[in-house]
């Protein structure tokens, strides 16, 4: 008889509709379990798994899978342990039949499980196959219909702001920045199949561009010396597949200006490289379309943002991400920010050159984050600052541009130029580091209390003095603190790369005894202050620290409306796109891995 498998079932809001089916494997000529319509994935499987030992396992159907959205979803949890059976564990997960059930789950212990609301055929016994055909002219393989376009949906990661520890971070000191609550949106709109064109669409520097899927240098990064699987750590850029993607981006915006061009070069190159690690010849054509509320090279992690948006999305796409859900086990839920993180931080290599991976990983893990990364080849040392107080924080923007990259290569000639003036300037800041990091997780930190924020204020002050000495200030940034200190609110360093972009002010809480001389005394200094900075052309954030991390909205629909191409791109500035996305009404739609 044949039994019916059923195989575990993980509750997840499913990412996608999705039909499991075992096909042909051409490239290895075996056959591999994969999904119809998660060519992606195939890949990945056809590359991890051994080929199945016995031809009568060629065309097995696994499961027919309808991922729907809750309660009737279905959900590959690509747990990285698939990568790694055994072909006994293969054969297990063949034989091992739940034949209780049509419908019923049962759990692989290999971390695959796969809800199957419907039937599944025996994959060893011939007599549950359609391949079996005694006539000649009936297909040996009845395909499934594919499935139902993947709707748009919406990925999202916040800023960051560094609080202290720009700069030696990336020497392998220890440094702690916080999200912010300014964030980039990422819609993910899938196209027929028959399209076979990536599009990046990202209207805020005037980007936009198609390549066509079949001509993108495919068979480089698929090279079995090259080729990453979605859950490695990647500590090193290939430069050989950077070179490959040079012509494919040289095509970018042909017209703008040098500078612009670069901008959007950096941009195409970092998707464009994590697309071509991630996805396969036979990824969804879709269009990746970005609005973002963070200043564009200002300091406040607009780069990482989007490197994580652009991890997400295409993990996602690919199925190597579980959840986001409420109940997800908060190990879990680790787990899939780690991998988001290690593609982010490939992104930001991509943009910055020589990154730290501070920024990314607190766009992808949001709150507050002490955060060291002593050796690159392995994972940096990160602990996640739940508790990290509200400071009553100032940003102000000098609106004057810089470039990551370039300031952070001036820092590592400096440190070549005098290595040991370099190293004792690293060690006082990472001394700052370790400092506020005691004062602001003791019980009794308090954020009200003029000492407690006195302390913090001043290790703000000599932090921006060594970043100064590192040479990575700029006359605005300094006018900026002559003015704060002339108001006498606050203490202020740049924050982020420097050489303009974003300052920090960390406001004095006022005395008891102005409170009660002038209750609205300090405040009043204070509007003063942001008025005449407003004069000076300085721009000033509002912004909350410490918010949740990468999110998603899968299907994009709030409020019970669809959000399209159209809609998104035409919302007005940073509130017309918040107030489309934001589910200000529908708090439930975004989803986030909060472990
Ligand atoms: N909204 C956006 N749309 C498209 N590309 C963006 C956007 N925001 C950032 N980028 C990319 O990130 C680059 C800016 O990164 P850069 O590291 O210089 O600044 P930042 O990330 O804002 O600052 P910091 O790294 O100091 O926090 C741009 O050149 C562009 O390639
Ligand atoms: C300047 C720097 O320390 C912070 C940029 O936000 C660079 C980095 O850590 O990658």
């Amino acid at each position: 008889m044949p039994t019916a498998n059923s195989v575990g079932a993980s509750k997840t809001e499913g990412p996608d509709t999705a039909g499991l089916d075992a096909k042909p494997c051409a490239t290895r000529g075996a056959t591999y379990f994969s999904y119809v319509c998660d060519d992606a994935l195939h890949d990945i499987l056809c590359d991890t798994l051994p080929p199945l030992p016995t031809p009568q396992h060629a065309y097995h159907d696994l499961a027919a899978v309808t991922a729907i959205q809750d309660g009737d979803e279905t959900q590959i949890n690509s747990d990285s342990s698939i990568a790694h059976p055994s072909i006994d564990d293969m054969m297990k997960r063949v034989n091992t039949v739940d034949t209780n059930g049509l419908n019923g789950s049962a759990k692989h212990t290999n971390g695959v499980t796969i809800q199957s609301p419907l039937p599944i055929r025996s994959p060893i016994s011939p007599a549950a196959s359609d391949t079996s055909s005694s006539s000649g002219d009936r297909p040996r393989h009845k395909r499934k219909q594919s499935n139902p376009l993947a709707p748009p949906f919406i990925v999202s990661a916040p800023g960051k702001t560094i609080v202290y520890g720009e700069h030696s971070v990336v020497h392998g000191k220890a440094a702690i920045a916080a999200a912010i609550s300014l964030r980039s949106y990422l819609l993910c709109t899938t196209l027929t199949k028959s399209k076979r064109t990536v599009t990046l669409r990202f209207p805020d520097i005037g980007l936009d561009h198609t390549w066509n899927i079949p001509e993108l240098p495919w068979k480089d990064f698929a090279h079995p010396s090259k080729k990453k699987k979605y859950y490695d750590l990647v500590t090193s850029l290939d430069d050989e597949l950077v070179d490959t993607l040079k012509s494919h981006t040289a095509a970018v915006s042909p017209d703008a200006s040098a500078e612009k061009r670069k901008l959007h070069q950096n941009a195409a190159t970092m998707f464009l490289y994590l697309y071509l690690s991630l996805g396969s010849e036979s990824s969804p054509p879709c269009i990746y379309t970005l609005r973002s509320t963070i200043p564009i090279g200002a300091g406040l992690g607009s780069s990482a943002s989007i490197s994580v948006c652009v991890s997400t999305a295409l993990l996602v796409q690919c199925r190597a991400l579980s959840g986001p859900h409420p109940d997800q086990m908060a190990k879990e839920a680790e787990e899939q920010l780690e991998r988001i993180n290690r593609w982010a931080f490939v992104g930001e290599m991509l943009i910055h050159g020589n990154p730290s991976g501070i920024d990314n990983t607190v766009a992808t893990n949001g709150r507050a984050v002490l955060f060291q990364r002593k050796d690159y080849t392995k994972p940096p040392s990160v602990e996640i600052l739940r508790d990290f107080p509200e400071l009553p924080l100032m940003l102000v923007d000098t609106c004057q541009p810089k470039s990551t990259a370039t300031e952070v290569a001036k820092v590592g000639l400096l440190k070549k130029t005098y290595p040991v003036v370099a190293e004792n300037i690293f060690n006082a800041i990472d001394s700052i580091v370790r400092s506020v990091y005691e004062s602001v997780t003791r019980e009794d930190f308090d954020t009200g209390s003029t000492e407690s924020i006195k302390h913090l204020g001043e290790l703000m002050d000599i932090n921006h003095g060594l970043l100064t000495s590192l040479g990575v200030s700029h006359p605005k940034l300094e006018r900026l603190r002559y003015l704060v200190d002339q108001a006498g609110v606050g203490w202020t360093k740049l924050t982020g790369a420097g050489g303009g972009g974003c300052a920090i002010t960390l406001l004095k809480p006022p005395s008891p005894d102005e409170a009660s001389k002038a209750p609205d005394s300090s405040s009043a200094a204070l509007r003063d202050l942001q008025q005449n900075l407003q004069e000076e052309g300085f721009e000033i954030f509002d912004t909350t620290l410490g918010g949740d991390g990468v999110g998603v909205l899968y299907p994009a629909v709030i409020n019970h409306e669809e959000i399209d191409q159209d809609m998104f791109l035409t919302a007005q500035g940073g509130d017309g796109v918040e107030e489309l996305v934001g589910g200000k009404y529908d708090r439930t739609a975004w989803k986030y891995w909060r472990p």
